[in-house]
């Protein structure tokens, strides 16, 4: 699909809630840029830099990077883009991440996964991530061609420090208590659109026809 106007669109949900895959289809079908705070992160521990390694401690604990820290990250990446269009994924996930974006950007969409908690525990224990892309894998639901390795490059798969039981557990409370207001944020400026499910396969349709639509509406009022 062509993309006559940029499109800013944001992707939501707990951690497990499939944000990530459902990305990799957005991207995909409609060609936005995929910046992913969590990728960024672990591409900085990966290559030791000094705020990887600053951070590090913090992911590993299951909490929250400091605002400051991610808006200056993620704004220098956007301003990077350069006038193309974007999904961000994992990104604002606090109402003051959320404001120094609007200072900045407007956006056209929100898309919130709401998945059960009971449902994303379970998927955690089993994902597997090939970091240079950031594709995710999970034994039960996406397996990769070969167990422990990327189907694109064979490259090693690595299982998260961070997806620990009781780890998920302190991300999901911070989750409630610090991205959540997010979503009120957003349902209070209209731009919030929820998709709710336990299975990615059965949210997918409903988000590429919304975003069909949206995407069309968008560039008539262009034409
Ligand atoms: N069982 C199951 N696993 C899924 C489903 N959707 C995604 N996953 C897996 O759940 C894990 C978390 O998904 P991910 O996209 O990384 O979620 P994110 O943390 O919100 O970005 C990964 O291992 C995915 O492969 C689903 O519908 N069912
Ligand atoms: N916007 C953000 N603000 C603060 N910390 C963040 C942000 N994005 C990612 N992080 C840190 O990186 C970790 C992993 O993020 P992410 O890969 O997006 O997790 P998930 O996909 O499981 O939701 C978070 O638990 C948090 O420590």
């Amino acid at each position: 699909m062509v993309l006559p106007r940029v499109i800013r669109a944001v992707i939501m949900g707990p951690p497990g809630s499939g944000k990530g895959t459902v990305s990799g289809r957005i991207t995909k079908t409609f060609g936005l840029k995929h910046i992913s705070s969590g990728d960024i992160l672990r591409a900085n521990i990966n290559a030791q830099t000094e705020l990887g390694l600053l951070m590090k401690s913090c992911i590993d604990q299951g909490q929250l990077v400091p605002d400051d820290v991610m808006s200056r990250l993620i704004l220098n990446d956007l301003r990077a883009i350069d006038g193309g269009s974007w999904l961000l994924d994992g990104f604002p996930r606090t109402v003051s991440q959320a404001e120094a974006l609007d200072v900045v950007y407007t956006l056209d969409t929100v898309i919130n996964l709401n998945v059960p908690f009971q449902t994303i525990k379970q998927r955690l224990t089993s994902r597997w991530t090939h970091l240079p892309s950031g594709r995710v894998y999970n034994t039960d639901f996406n397996p990769p061609k070969v167990p422990g390795f990327d189907d694109d490059t064979g490259e090693p798969l690595f299982q998260r420090d961070d997806d620990k039981p009781e780890t998920v557990t302190r991300r999901l409370k911070s989750y409630e208590t610090q991205t959540e207001p997010v979503l009120e944020y957003y349902r209070s400026k209209g731009v919030l659109e929820t998709f709710s499910g336990t299975e990615t396969n059965k949210i997918w349709p409903h988000v590429e026809v919304f975003l069909q639509r949206k995407l069309s509406s968008i560039n008539q009022k262009v034409e």
